[in-house]
């Protein structure tokens, strides 16, 4: 069976990357995820990966208990370049070609961003995973992933997330909240879903890149949206 999809871009919750943990990086479920990403690239498909960091540190926190808010989201970024090493070098330990490029300059660390040269890893069957979101404050990284699979064409952004899709509200806080199995992006943004950001969702709409909204706790769910199966959210045009 054919992949539904060539080229993806995996937006990655850093919040996931803590398992039972309290904070930080749990190095069985970065093994898992690894294993899971790896099965989609041997089918072919090429593989962006955008790396939240509200494990280690999220701005709009900092800003709330005083901090300077561009310097907090400073931070949270520096926390993205965290996860994105750790799982790097988790990739590399399960034999899996990767590069990490960073959005801020950090180049004793991690090699910086540059569209044409992660496109050529991505086209050379290397995943390319993108640290420290947009390399500017005020955003997110579900921005990032929006940005990021536009500016590498990738066919869709998917969102692994701790929930198996959109609700009508937060299904953590309102048990009676109803999954929807596609929405589309006006809906969405005018409905003012906390899932991901408005102005990733904008920048989804505009650039006609769908957006897939599934949990990445849930064994199988990455291949499942990769083979084209009924699983999570779609958010459409
Ligand atoms: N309408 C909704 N449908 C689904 N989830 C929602 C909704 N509104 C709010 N949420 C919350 O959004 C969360 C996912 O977004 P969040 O920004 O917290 O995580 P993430 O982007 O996956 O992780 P991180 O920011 O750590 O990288 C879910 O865990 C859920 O509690
Ligand atoms: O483009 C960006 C991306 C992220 N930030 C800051 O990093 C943290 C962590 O990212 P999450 O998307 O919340 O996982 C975020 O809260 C921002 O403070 C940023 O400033 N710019």
């Amino acid at each position: 069976m054919p992949t539904a999809y060539k080229r993806i871009l995996l937006k990655l919750s850093g919040e996931a990357l803590m398992g039972d943990d309290a904070y930080g990086i749990n190095q069985g479920v970065v093994s898992r995820i690894v294993a899971e990403v790896a099965e989609v690239t041997r089918l072919g498909v090429e593989v962006g990966i955008v790396i939240g960091g509200g494990n280690i540190f999220r701005g709009m926190a900092g800003a709330a208990s005083g901090m300077d808010r561009a310097t907090a989201d400073y931070m949270g970024m520096m926390a993205t370049i965290m996860n994105a090493m750790a799982l790097g070098d988790a990739m590399r330990v399960a034999g899996v070609a990767a590069r990490v490029q960073s959005a801020l300059n950090v180049e004793q660390v991690v090699e910086p961003y540059i569209r044409n040269k992660a496109i050529r890893y991505l086209e050379e069957g290397k995943i390319v995973i993108f640290a420290a979101g947009t390399g500017n404050p005020f955003f997110t990284t579900d921005t990032a992933a929006a940005l990021r699979g536009t500016e590498m064409e990738a066919e869709i952004v998917l969102k692994a997330t701790k929930v198996d899709g959109i609700y009508t509200a937060d299904p953590n806080k309102d048990p009676a909240a109803t999954r929807f199995s596609k929405i589309s992006f006006d809906e969405a943004i005018s409905r003012n879903l906390q899932v991901m950001d408005a102005t990733a969702f904008a920048l989804c709409r505009d650039q006609k890149l769908p957006i897939k909204v599934f949990s990445i706790f849930k064994p199988g769910a990455l291949m499942r949206v990769v083979m084209g199966e009924d699983e999570g959210t779609l958010v459409h045009i």
